[in-house]
């Protein structure tokens, strides 16, 4: 059986070869400091390599049938499959999430790759009636091009599968840049599809810690037909004006700011349990995690007093213990950021509900909080916190809540618990979201189109709607008949 340490890889994927370069970087496990493997630096002039690489790779691999390129997806996802409990650990050591839930990972994002081996079969283009009696129109979808992916840490696995496998069923070819943090579980995800026969070029990873300098090679390319990205507002900021330049499609999955309702005809224990999912799966540091708790006056009490509860259980710890549920955050800067929060809203009336402080284990471990008496000066009403913080807001009517809830630039997901049919439907069309979640606190899968309005992005991930982001449509008129 293949064990994590089979799939460290410390050398960049470019055409097929595992290279290295002048300098390197080191990536280290969270919940222990120490250092897993030292990647290379690349130089700017490496990251063309391997656009040249892909766009090399680009017109064989679009000219394979679909069944080809299906076949081929099928095999990389039973070998991801094959290596669940390798790369579950691989990803736990670099990342810090518990083995549970990167066991889950592994799942979930194998399910694009399945799910797009599929697709790939189905790129159906369409005949419309023509505009003259001689003449037709046919629509065929093609695939973009090159892209790139500009991957996070907090998904290590998920993030890549999720862009990499709808565009290898278009017939498009990648180049990854994954975060400085988690480059191996990358690697290893390229190690499996040279493995199975993903032909050289195809599938490329760029390691760097440099995103500054890598960027603008990948975004300022021409032979880059389009970025695909899952990371901060800010930088999809930037990514984004980039691509103006040389006018790239652009696919941006960004920050979140999701508001978690919960009105007083909710079961409340459904409601407890869907907030935990939601808040502190990967102890908050996700774009979905619900940001803010919005309870109704009614049930605001008891609500708290239940969530704190259960909260207060969690048990904190390295990732690959058992039982644990919630692993350390990813740096030091995480710590800070929830630390503000809490402070800025204790400083301005907020009270500590359970946690609050850096976990006795020290490094970057953080208690699970919960705060209570939240108004919407705070920080926390308006930031990311990103972190095992569950700040809870009172309102009173059903207006109020959702225009709390709308009160952000953000708009990626939003979850509320009710009961009564009306409201439901009046709550799940009036949040302006791109993603609703009622009675459930997880709404992750690779069967629906994830994806925000607002600043919280553009395009769609999983599901059909997914593969357009990676084709073009390419429209013929037949005249002269
Ligand atoms: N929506 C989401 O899913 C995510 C949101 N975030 C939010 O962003 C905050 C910061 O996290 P962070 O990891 O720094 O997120 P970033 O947006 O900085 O990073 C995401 C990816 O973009 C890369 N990157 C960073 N700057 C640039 C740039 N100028 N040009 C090109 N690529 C770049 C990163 O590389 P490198 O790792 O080398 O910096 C990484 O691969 C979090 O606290 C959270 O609030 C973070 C991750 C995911
Ligand atoms: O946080 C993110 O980067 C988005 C991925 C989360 C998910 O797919 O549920």
């Amino acid at each position: 059986m293949t064990s994590f340490q089979d799939l460290i890889i410390d050398k960049a994927f470019i055409g097929g070869q595992w290279c290295g370069a002048e300098s390197t970087f080191a990536v280290t496990d969270p919940a222990t400091g120490e250092t897993l493997a030292q990647v290379p630096e690349l130089s700017a002039d490496q990251v063309r390599d391997a656009v040249a690489a892909a766009d090399a790779a680009w017109h064989p691999w679009k000219r394979k049938t679909a069944k080809e390129r299906s076949a081929l997806l099928r095999a990389w996802f039973n070998a991801i499959m094959a290596n669940q409990q390798a790369l579950a650990e691989l990803m736990t050591r670099e990342q810090g999430k518990p083995l549970a839930e990167a066991i889950g990972e592994v799942a979930y994002g194998a399910a694009f790759v399945e799910y797009y081996a599929e697709e790939a079969k189905r790129m159906a283009g369409e005949t419309l009636p023509g505009h003259g009696a001689d003449k037709r129109i046919l629509v065929f979808r093609e695939p973009v091009g090159v892209v790139a992916a500009i991957t996070p840490w907090n998904f290590p696995l998920a993030m890549i599968t999720r862009k990499c496998a709808p565009a290898l069923a278009a017939g498009c070819t990648v180049v990854i840049k994954p975060a400085e943090a988690t480059p191996l579980t990358a690697l290893a995800l390229a190690r499996l599809a040279e493995e199975v026969g993903i032909p050289a070029g195809v599938i490329n990873v760029v390691t760097s810690s440099s995103p500054r300098e890598v960027g603008p090679v990948l975004t300022g390319d021409p032979r880059v037909r389009k970025v695909s990205f899952t990371g901060s507002t800010g930088v999809g900021k930037i990514l984004l004006a980039q691509c103006a330049d040389t006018v790239k499609k652009a696919s941006m999955e960004l920050g979140g700011n999701a508001p978690f309702i919960v009105f007083d005809d909710a079961d409340l224990d459904a409601a407890v349990e869907g907030a935990v999912a939601s808040k502190y799966r990967n102890s908050g540091q996700t774009c979905v995690c619900t940001n803010r708790l919005l309870v109704q006056d009614g049930v605001y009490d008891v609500f708290v007093e239940k969530l704190a509860r259960r909260v207060a259980e969690l048990k904190v710890g390295n990732g690959l213990e058992a039982g644990v549920l919630q692993g350390p955050l990813i740096n030091a800067a995480a710590v800070d950021k929830v630390q503000a929060h809490i402070a800025d809203a204790v400083g301005k009336g907020a009270q500590i509900v359970c946690g609050g402080k850096p976990h006795e284990l020290g490094g970057t471990f953080y208690e699970p909080t919960v705060l209570r008496d939240v108004t919407p000066e705070m920080r926390v009403a308006r930031e990311e916190t990103f972190g095992p913080l569950a700040p809870v807001f009172r309102f009173h009517s059903d207006d109020e809540a959702i225009a709390m809830a709308n009160d952000t630039e953000f708009g990626l997901a939003a979850y509320f618990y009710a009961r009564d049919y009306r409201r439901i439907w009046h709550t799940m069309e009036a949040l302006e979201y791109g993603m609703v979640a009622v009675n459930e606190g997880i709404l992750s899968t690779e069967l629906a189109p994830f994806g925000g309005v607002k600043e919280s992005g553009l395009g769609r991930e999983g599901s059909r709607h997914g593969m357009d982001e990676y084709t073009e449509l390419k429209y013929a008129c037949v005249g002269g008949l």
